[in-house]
């Protein structure tokens, strides 16, 4: 919890400072009524005790106004930072590591956990603390009254400290369970929102709804159940106030009798007893908000914990030997691969593949899970790749810093997403300083640029939520567009244009070629109309390349890549001898 105040526990003390000057102005209000009742005994002037007693009121509630502000201030501030650095961490961390938590979940920590820590540091910390420093003083103050009394009351108070110790341990670890709950349950609602259509189509809405009503009951439940021990908490410390209360009046009432108090003396140790009620209730609320706020503070840690991709991965490439941002000069040697090896977990994915990607098109191409994605990944190094090595322009990936190398590259993934509020900040997203011509341009050559005439508000259509609705090809074409106008050496396209007609697509693929003459394109497609303008086509069958060579060649030397051609080789076939 202290680290995440790290850089604001000067501002914490000063906070701290006033809000014990807030309760300690309402502290004097006790002693005040003594010298009222004293003065009304001994038939003396009110004027002073009454003007002062205001006084302390009237500061008491302006400094508990100006703390109260401060504090949410505060706690504000403080969450900025912790969202501000946990974007950082979410942004730079490995692909694979994000990959398997789940988006529903992470987005509940960085929202929800997030607002439920802002509570634990603002209220609860300062609150926490000053309550029990006010506490402290208010038993000073007491003991100048009475010290027997007070022994009475500490015993009382001790007794139920530690019973409601015992309901805040157990508070802590429901939140926690009820944090992770709302998080499976926001997962859930995410997986539904991105599959809506899948949903509508298997007609399943009744399942899902039952889904999400187990994550929502299984959240009630332990709600419950923490609000029940919250609620003891609460009525244990409100109840010991009231015995302490009556239990003071009474041994009161006896010293009195016995002469060893006076009654103003009683007056205002009672009222003591009844401020005390203050301090308590703000420090058995802290308690149950510390309690949320460590939970998801576990939770936030674990977001934060995942390791950085740069982490232990300096560059050690010669300085000349990469240009910083995307360039124009063309690559001299292309993309090649020299026995690249992969696994996922124990399973190996890609053994010795090798091959050599230079100017021009080269195509991938192989039955459903040959490893063709697994290539393009470790090209753009989402993973690591394990044995063997990847050079790009004759220099190994691993030694590009991370950024520069993603630079050389664009990359159209399958389903890829359009990023931007707009038509043009979507087209922009890679490329932000590309000039007006060269998107006019890029649009021409992917055959977009009828279809904006055609919008009333052209580049400027909003895209998004609840902006223009794209065919999938238009989609498609966009993402294309958005990597051709990176202008970058490598241009990756992974099945990027699956929703397009054969016709269409084997035109987008001319015009990529010829706009891509000085560049590398290596792309994935299962639709092998587009490989007589390949330069070389790459069959990967389970996880090994089967045959490198020319559309015509291929189709004489390869069974599997007949097969391919002609649609059939759904699922791998027998192994051929590798022609590389
Ligand atoms: N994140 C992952 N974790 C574990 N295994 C994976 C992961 N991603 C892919 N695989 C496995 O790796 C193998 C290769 O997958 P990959 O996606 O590279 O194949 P592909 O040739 O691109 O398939 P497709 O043509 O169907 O897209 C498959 O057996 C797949 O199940």
């Amino acid at each position: 919890m202290w680290s995440y105040l790290r850089g604001g526990r000067l501002v914490l003390l000063l906070l701290l400072l006033l809000q014990l000057a807030s309760q300690s102005a309402a502290l004097v209000q006790p002693l005040v009524v003594n010298r009222i009742l004293d003065a009304l005994q001994s038939g003396g002037s009110l004027r002073s005790p009454v003007v002062l007693m205001a006084a302390a009121a009237l500061s008491s509630i302006l400094l508990s106004m100006v703390a109260k502000y401060a504090l949410e201030r505060f706690g504000h501030r403080v969450i900025f930072g912790v969202r501000q650095n946990l974007a950082s961490c979410i942004l730079r961390c490995r692909v694979p590591d994000l990959e398997r938590c789940s988006a529903g979940d992470t987005l509940s920590r960085f929202a929800s956990d997030t607002a439920v820590l802002q509570g634990a540091l603002s209220s609860a910390v300062v609150n926490g603390v000053a309550a029990p420093l006010v506490l402290v003083v208010a038993c000073v103050l007491m003991s100048t009254i009475d010290v027997l009394m007070l022994l009475v009351v500490l015993g009382m108070l001790l007794l139920a400290g530690v019973a409601d110790w015992l309901c805040w341990n157990r508070l802590y670890r429901m939140t926690g369970q009820l944090q992770d709950q709302l998080g499976r349950m926001t997962g859930a609602l995410q997986r539904i929102l991105v599959s809506f259509r899948t949903v509508k189509a298997f007609a399943t809405e009744d399942r899902e709804e039952r889904v999400l009503r187990g994550y929502a009951e299984a959240a009630y439940r332990t709600g419950t159940r923490a609000a029940r021990i919250e609620a003891a908490a609460d009525g244990i410390a409100k109840v010991s106030i009231e015995l302490v209360f009556l239990v003071t009046l009474v041994l009161g009432i006896v010293r009195v009798s016995a002469g060893a108090l006076t009654v103003p003396e009683l007056v205002g140790f009672l009222l003591y007893v009844v401020y005390l009620r203050g301090p308590i209730s703000i420090f058995a609320g802290a308690a149950s908000v510390l309690s949320a706020g460590l939970a998801a503070i576990r939770r936030i840690e674990q977001l934060r914990s995942l390791p950085a991709e740069s982490n232990g991965t300096e560059p050690v490439i010669p300085p000349g030997m990469y240009r910083p941002g995307w360039g124009s000069t063309p690559l001299l040697s292309g993309v090649r691969l020299d026995r690249a090896g992969f696994t996922y977990g124990d399973k190996q994915v890609l053994t010795d593949v090798t091959f050599h990607a230079q100017r021009g098109l080269t195509l991938l191409v192989g039955p459903s899970g040959a490893g063709k994605t697994t290539v393009l990944n470790l090209i753009e190094r989402f993973h690591e790749v394990e044995r063997g090595s990847i050079l790009l322009d004759g220099v190994d990936i691993r030694q590009y810093p991370r950024q520069h190398l993603r630079r050389k590259i664009a990359y159209v993934e399958q389903d890829a997403a359009l990023l931007g509020d707009t038509l043009r900040a979507a087209l922009l997203y890679g490329a932000p300083d590309a000039g007006t011509t060269d998107v006019m341009a890029t649009l021409q050559a992917v055959d977009l640029c009828e279809w904006i005439d055609s919008l009333p508000e052209g580049l400027d259509t909003p895209v998004g939520e609840r902006g223009i609705t794209m065919s999938g090809g238009q989609r498609q074409r966009i993402a294309i567009a958005r990597a051709l106008l990176r202008q970058a050496d490598v241009l990756i396209l992974d099945e990027a244009t699956s929703q397009l007609d054969g016709r269409t697509e084997r035109k987008l693929f001319r015009t990529i070629v010829a706009e891509a003459r000085a560049r590398t394109v290596i792309a994935v497609t299962h639709r092998l109309d587009v490989a007589r303008d390949a330069q070389q086509v790459v069959v990967l069958d389970r996880g090994r390349v089967h045959a490198v060579g020319r559309h015509h060649e291929l189709l004489r030397t390869s069974e599997l890549y007949q097969q391919l051609a002609a649609g059939m080789a759904e699922k791998p076939v027998p192994r051929h001898p590798t022609t590389v």
